[in-house]
């Protein structure tokens, strides 16, 4: 029998009227002011409507090849909860944080507790250095046996007590912890432990200074997450991002009345319909109706698969809703409003990948000159051994952009997401790869481009969507009339 959620009976009303897609004049301009703002690196791009596919990113200068077009900020982003355990980074911004001694030694001592989780990473999108390194190098691809080392000397790192040589050229900032004692996330600087308590921490926090209205449930949830599907903690963070703007707007109004505008008759749902912006951008279609059939479920067996994904999600808003609910922002926990946030995240996302200090340690030890590269890796080498090939994992996740989820997709595009040398936190980069002139479109691909066609159209079935470039035009089936 299907589920029924009580708040999509109670609240039509007001689901619809968050549910409703704002103007495209008002989606532009909102996003157009992201681009401005100055938080946000952008060169040469704006934000149009491209009449058959909805919004799309076009050059308003000419862009030379390789130029850097934009760096976005996440509207929310989380590292896999499989990867805290490899690498530890700030919980808002995504830097490394502590030193590498402490990256190596607290993977070591989760090594050895049989909890490390490491797997080989994204190298090929960031460094291009570990190309000339012969097999002897620390990324040779013959896979190596760990060689444990004794448990002083890996609590030796974690405290500091060990140095590494030349560890001081890859400092990285000191861990904060969570204001809120959770002991779960950590930051780069007290204005990212700040940041992240405004913005959604303090209500997903389960530290006793949590301001959840049941850490037992917030527990309870993001077990569930883990077990499941990690993006209903990225909903989680929308859901709460939104209640906390709700209520920063909720004073704002009650200390100055005159000046919020009454625009939809309810004071409750027009500062609610503020707080949800961001989302209401973004938003299409839900979760349940829009994911690609997997291809172990038979075609007929589809409705029972697409009831049984939406009963995941009532599962775990129910188990969201017992730690945060506020019965102002009802209508936000309704099935309807978590299946649109749920969607929208597993249809626009980005990989979130930052490139690990440990890696670039390594990598600069094996480019020493002889014989000092011989002295040091005498001292360095118990490390990578222990390690082994997981010493380059670098720190994954996945993000939700607003303006990099403008971008349309094409078989050949003319831009990419690439991180750079420089470019050490969770923020997406996107460069172009050829130039671009004035008015043309900005593309990004969002599989790889390379693959055969039939190969493509199957990962973009993941996306929601049958790809219509120039490209797949003229490589697909043709339409006989
Ligand atoms: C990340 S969004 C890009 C922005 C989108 N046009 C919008 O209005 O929000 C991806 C969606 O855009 C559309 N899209 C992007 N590239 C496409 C392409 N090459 N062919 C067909 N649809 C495309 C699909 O609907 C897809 O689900």
């Amino acid at each position: 029998m299907e589920i029924v959620c009580p708040i999509d009976a109670e609240l039509g009303t007001e689901i619809s009227a968050l549910l409703t897609p704002p103007s495209p004049a008002d989606v532009e301009e909102y996003l157009n002011e992201l681009i401005q703002s100055s938080s946000r690196q952008c060169n040469g791009i704006t934000v149009k409507q491209n009449g058959e596919l909805g919004k799309g990113v076009y050059a308003d200068s000419d862009l030379k090849e390789g130029e850097l077009l934009l760096k976005d900020q996440m509207l929310v982003g989380l590292q896999h909860s499989s990867n805290k355990i490899d690498c530890l980074v700030c919980s808002f911004c995504f830097r490394f944080v502590g030193s590498v001694e402490l990256q190596i030694g607290r993977r070591l001592y989760l090594q050895e507790l049989g909890v490390s989780a490491g797997r080989d990473c994204c190298e090929a999108d960031y460094s291009a250095e570990d190309e000339d390194l012969d097999d002897s190098g620390p990324s040779s691809s013959i896979y190596k046996e760990k060689v444990p080392l004794p448990k002083g000397i890996v609590e030796s790192l974690m405290n500091g007590g060990l140095k590494l040589p030349y560890s001081d050229k890859f400092s990285l900032p000191p861990a904060v912890p969570c204001p809120g004692g959770c002991k779960e996330a950590y930051y780069c600087s007290k204005q990212c432990a700040e940041s992240d308590w405004d913005l959604s921490h303090s209500l997903l926090c389960t530290g006793e200074r949590s301001e959840a209205i049941s850490r037992e449930a917030l527990v309870e949830f993001i077990q569930h997450a883990n077990d499941t599907n990690d993006i209903f903690l990225l909903a989680a963070k929308a859901v709460s991002s939104t209640i906390l703007k709700y209520r920063k707007l909720k004073v704002a109004y009650s200390e100055d009345r005159e000046k919020t505008p009454n625009v939809a008759g309810s004071p409750h749902l027009s500062l609610l319909l503020k707080a949800w912006k961001p989302i209401s951008v973004g938003h299409k279609r839900r979760w349940w109706d829009c994911i690609a059939l997997p291809f172990d479920v038979e075609p007929s067996d589809e409705a029972a698969f697409r009831m049984q994904i939406r009963e995941l999600a009532f599962t775990s808003l129910e188990l969201l809703k017992a730690a945060i609910f506020d019965e102002e922002c009802k209508p936000i926990f309704s099935l309807e409003i978590y299946g649109h946030i749920i969607a929208m995240f597993e249809l626009n996302n980005l990989d979130l990948v930052v490139a690990s200090p440990v890696e670039d340690y390594f990598l600069y030890i094996d480019d020493l000159p002889n014989p000092e590269k011989k002295e040091v890796e005498g001292i360095t080498r118990p490390f990578l051994d222990a390690l082994g090939d997981d010493y380059s994992v670098c720190c994954q996740g996945t993000a939700f952009y607003p303006l990099q989820s403008c971008m349309n997709h094409s078989c050949s595009p003319n831009a990419k997401a690439f991180k750079r040398e420089e470019d050490r936190d969770g923020q997406a980069t996107i460069i172009a790869l050829k130039p671009i002139s004035k008015g043309e479109e900005v593309t990004i691909s969002y599989v790889d481009e390379d693959l055969p066609y039939e190969e493509r159209r199957a990962l973009l079935a993941d996306y929601g969507f049958k790809c219509r470039c120039p490209k797949c035009l003229e490589e697909g089936p043709k339409l006989c009339d």
